[in-house]
This record gives structure tokens, sequence and C-alpha cells, in this order.
């Protein structure tokens, strides 16, 4: 599985904490672009490129991260063919693949502690979706995305 991940300024100690546990996973490589520094920058253009991995196919999930998730997962919704989840929780992750399909995860570098990040990520890349009814929901949201 590849999976393209990036942070703003607000969460590169997340996305370095996050890489590193993702190297758990012998079948996870992992595309990080940026940001690498402390220096200020724009969590559109992060998501931009993450989800242009993401709608390419390059990347088989995307990982968004900022100070909050919030600004980023807004950001990374307006790409077509993205659903982001903004994620604080095991259960909300888990049923974001299972029911919803996301398939780019969003944390808050400022909210969230290593340990629960690093349980957040586990549930999200080693749940699937489940189809079924929520093959029809998500469909609904495929084709709001069209009008
Ligand atoms: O977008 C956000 C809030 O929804 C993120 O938390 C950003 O990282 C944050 O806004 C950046 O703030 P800063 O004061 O420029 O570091």
């Amino acid at each position: 599985m590849n999976i393209t991940i990036g942070s703003d300024h607000g969460a590169v100690a997340l996305k370095d904490e996050v890489k590193m546990v993702l190297k758990e996973y012998e079948d996870i490589k992992v595309t990080d672009v940026g940001t690498f520094g402390t220096e200020s920058v724009d969590y559109p253009d992060i998501a931009e490129k993450v989800c242009a991995d993401v709608t390419s196919g390059k990347a088989d999930l995307g990982i968004v991260l900022c100070g909050t998730g919030i600004g980023i997962s807004i950001a990374a919704n307006k790409v077509k063919g993205i659903r982001c989840a903004l994620c604080n929780d095991v259960y909300s992750a888990k049923k974001a693949r299972e029911h919803n399909n996301a398939n780019v995860l969003a944390m808050g570098g400022r909210v969230l502690g290593f340990g629960p990040a690093g349980e957040i990520v586990r549930a999200f890349v080693e749940s699937s979706f489940e189809g079924g009814r929520h093959a029809r929901r998500v469909n609904k949201i495929m084709a709001i995305e069209q009008q």
C-alpha cells in the first residue's frame, strides 16, 4: 500500500511520529510531501499535494496534518474524489474506512498526543470499506460532487 503524507508547520513533529508508526508495516511505502521545518506554510498547498497523489492513484491513502486538522481537512475535501476524515479517536478512524471509504485521514498536531495519533493511524490503515448499504451512501456523496 502506498501512502502520501503531508503537514503544515503545526504538525511536523506529528508527521515524523506517524511515519515511524507506518514503518511497522512492511507492505506500506510512505511518500512525504513536506513541510519539513518550522517555517510557516499554508495548509491548502499541502492538502493539494497529498490529494493529487490519491486522485492520480500514486497513493492508495493520504494523511494530512495541521495544527487542528480542521483547515487541512476542509481543503482536502474540496478536491473531487477525496473523502477526508478528521479523526480524534480510534473508533472514528475505523468507521471512516469501513463506512465512508475515506481515502484521506486528517489529524491535528496541536490536538493529539503521539500515542493516540499512532493508534488512530493504525486503525485507519488496518480497516477496509464494508460496501453494501455504505456503498449506496458513498455513491450519493460522489453524486453531490458532480452537481
Ligand atoms: O488550519 C488550521 C486551523 O484549522 C491549522 O491548525 C493551522 O495549522 C493553523 O491555522 C496555523 O496557525 P499559525 O498560527 O499560522 O501557526
